[in-house]
């Protein structure tokens, strides 16, 4: 066989890549830690690379990743590979790779007669979920008590910690939510409530495409049968699943033949969507014989100096697998500690440094400029607007955010399910006339229907609405085929679009955008599973369209920063309050979650690197009286012992020039007040 691909794999990769006894029979569980920047993407592409070329079935290979990018990456890679050894093997077959919702969803579709459920379900996205939420909470009218009952996103959050952290209610509040823990019994009539209305409404949220897919793992037959559906079981950042991920993984692979785990414990960042740390550090000893464990520990993409500093970061984390990394690519250049008087100094430091190495050479796509929240970018978002430098932000609003948007895929959704009330609601709405009440009204005749479409041309709408309604029933009731649909819901919505939006023209193109991504679906089912799982999630600058202009700045979020690599990072806000954010500092595990974020953000450098600590922080009170300036500190990641691994810089404190006092004549002010009374 062909192996020329094993040779640009270094010792460790490779034994990862071949672990086995050289079939394509499954083999003994392994987890891989690979450690940031180690090539655990390149190993696990060279290993689902390998199988292939051993003769495995890419069509029994199950393939989950975080993301559909890093799936889709993912499959391009071993398409390359493959290519590279003059192999023709069918990698589309490799159907079985996204994430592990998309991949939840779909065995939901696949069985959902047998396991009792409608197939022409809806999925709810966290949006959606959170206005259901809403809805049970005003009907069961805890909007009303005295005092204040959590808002709905706090139920939701509260709800998809106990469904993911497998928690009973009593021990997450307790733990997780303290504030809201005299409200156990009222929350729980509330979820009991939402559970129902789900079920009634034919609607599945995000956690449930976990949880039913757990639940019907605890058949075993059926587990048998899912089982030995795949010959081999692939997850990627291991470390950010949750329990009831493992559990799944557990029992769809119980002796862990064929199962192989990747990740790094040091770059878990998603506890607080109720991922454990837990999963990887105790994945060997769910074996007997224990799980094979491969550390990947040199690093590829950063400078020798770059790593020492995010290693003395990591090197206080307590409890981990990863040994520090090391690499042969040395510098003499250290990251930067750039201390700068506010946020607006900062926001103009870094557009400054950003411009003198655009000028060096190095396009703007090659840097980054990375932050805890979204909102922490504001005043850079300004800075670089001002001075026309186009970028991308990730992690912000996403494209499917936009109210038109929402408005063309719940259209598209209540055609495909019409007992989808919080679908319903939205778009009975965009029909003049028709508000919440009525609309309201409208739905519940729907949801008691047994043929909710027969019923919905039946219903008598507001007068105003008279004239709109019947190209709505049509509309709705229409059998034109997948992608037409799309085309057909944007003709019937655009001039409504022209009368509720100012800006309708500029909206025009991303609903056309949407037409074109939709193109690449097979159904309109595959295609609202996948808008709702995982969204196209950048939005463009104000600061010109980047699509035009090729080259553009990447803004991020470190959680959306995850696997990417840059030449230059800036990190900004690395003070006390930001990171550790002040609503993360309650307990120790949520203070080592915002350190292994510091060193995610860290570890995305290749060769500089400048984390930003901005002295002062203007705050907005509510008055005009309560705006005032707070001062920060340096995170307590960076503490005095490892600032020698930075070059320490407070850049010429521009602001200070303009409040700097004119040299005045030796004045005695004393003498001078005391004459005034004298
Ligand atoms: N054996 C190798 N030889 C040369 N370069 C390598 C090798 N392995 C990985 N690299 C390079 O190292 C960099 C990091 O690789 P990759 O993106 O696969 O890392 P990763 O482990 O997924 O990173 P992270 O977990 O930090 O996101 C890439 O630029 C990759 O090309």
């Amino acid at each position: 066989m062909n192996e020329k691909y094993l040779e640009t794999l270094n010792y460790h990769q490779r034994a990862a890549v071949t672990f086995g006894d050289g079939t394509a029979r499954p083999a003994p569980p392994l987890l891989i830690i690979a450690g940031a920047g180690s090539g655990k993407t390149r190993t696990l592409a060279h290993r689902v690379a390998h199988l292939l070329a051993l003769g495995a079935d890419p069509r029994r290979i199950l393939l989950m990743t975080f993301s559909r990018r890093a799936a889709k990456e993912l499959k391009a890679r071993v398409e390359n590979l493959l290519a590279g050894i003059g192999s023709s093997y069918p990698v589309d077959a490799l159907d079985w790779a996204g994430t592990f919702h998309s991949i939840g969803a779909k065995v939901l579709q696949d069985h959902a007669l047998a396991i009792g459920l409608d197939p022409e379900f809806s999925i709810h996205d966290r949006e959606d979920s959170s206005d259901l939420m809403n809805l049970v909470r005003h009907k069961l009218r805890l909007s009303e008590t005295h005092t204040r009952f959590p808002s709905k996103g706090t139920c939701l959050s509260i709800y998809s910690r106990c469904v993911n952290s497998e928690t009973p209610l009593a021990d997450v509040l307790q733990v997780h939510f303290p504030w809201c823990a005299t409200w156990e019994d009222e929350l729980k009539g509330l979820f009991s409530g939402y559970v129902q209305a789900k079920q009634s409404q034919n609607v599945l949220d995000y956690d449930d495409l976990l949880l039913a897919w757990a639940q019907i793992m605890e058949d075993p037959d059926f587990s048998a049968f899912l089982g030995s559906f795949f010959d081999h079981v692939l997850i990627d950042e291991y470390q950010d699943t949750n329990r009831l991920q493992a559990r799944i993984l557990m029992s769809l692979k119980p002796d862990g033949r064929g199962l192989c785990v990747v990740g790094d414990d040091a770059q878990s960042i998603y506890a607080f969507r109720a991922a454990t740390v837990r999963n990887i550090l105790d994945f060997p000893d769910a074996f007997a014989p224990k799980a094979d464990v491969i550390t990947l520990d040199r690093n590829y993409r950063s400078t020798a100096t770059i790593l020492a500093a995010a290693n003395s970061v990591i090197g206080e984390a307590r409890d981990r697998f990863t040994k520090d990394l090391w690499t042969e690519r040395n510098s003499s250049e250290r990251p930067r500690l750039v201390t700068n008087e506010d946020e607006a100094d900062q926001a103009r430091c870094v557009v400054d440094q950003i411009l003198e190495d655009r000028e060096r050479g190095l396009r703007l796509t090659e840097q980054a400029v990375l932050f805890r929240t979204s909102h922490h970018s504001g005043p850079l978002e300004i800075e670089l607007t001002r001075r026309n430098v186009p970028f991308v932000k990730f992690g912000g609003l996403k494209f499917l955010d936009s109210a038109h948007v929402k408005d063309v895929l719940n259209l598209l959704r209540f055609h495909r399910n019409s007992r989808d009330q919080v679908a319903g609601f939205r778009v009975l709405q965009l029909l003049p006339g028709i508000g919440p009440k009525s609309a309201g009204k409208m739905l519940n005749q729907l949801t008691e229907s047994a043929e909710p479409h027969v019923t919905l041309a039946t219903l008598a709408p507001p007068k105003a609405a008279h004239q709109d309604w019947p190209g709505f029933v049509t509309l709705l009731s229409s059998s034109t085929p997948w992608p037409d649909q799309i085309a057909q819901v944007r003709a019937w919505y655009e001039p409504r679009m022209e009368q509720m939006f100012e800006d309708a023209e500029m909206r025009k193109p991303d609903l056309l955008q949407l037409e074109q991504i939709s193109y690449g679906f097979a159904s309109l089912e595959d295609f609202l599973t996948e808008m709702t799982l995982d969204p196209p999630d950048a939005t463009g600058g104000h600061a010109g369209d980047p699509h035009k202009d090729e080259d553009y700045l990447i803004l991020s979020t470190i959680h959306s920063a995850k696997g990417m690599e840059w030449k230059s990072v800036h990190v900004l806000n690395v003070v006390d309050g930001c990171i550790p954010s002040d609503l993360a500092t309650g307990t120790t595990e949520q203070i080592e979650e915002e350190r292994r974020l510091l060193y995610v953000a860290m570890t995305r450098a290749k060769d500089n690197l400048s984390l930003h600590q901005p002295l002062r922080f203007y705050e907005t009170g509510q008055g005009k009286l309560q705006n005032r300036h707070v001062y920060a500190m340096r995170s307590r990641f960076l503490p005095d012992q490892i600032l020698g691994h930075f070059d320490q810089i407070a850049p010429a404190p521009r602001g200070l020039a303009r409040i700097t006092p004119p040299t005045i004549n030796t004045m005695d002010i004393k003498a001078r007040m005391r004459e005034m009374w004298s």
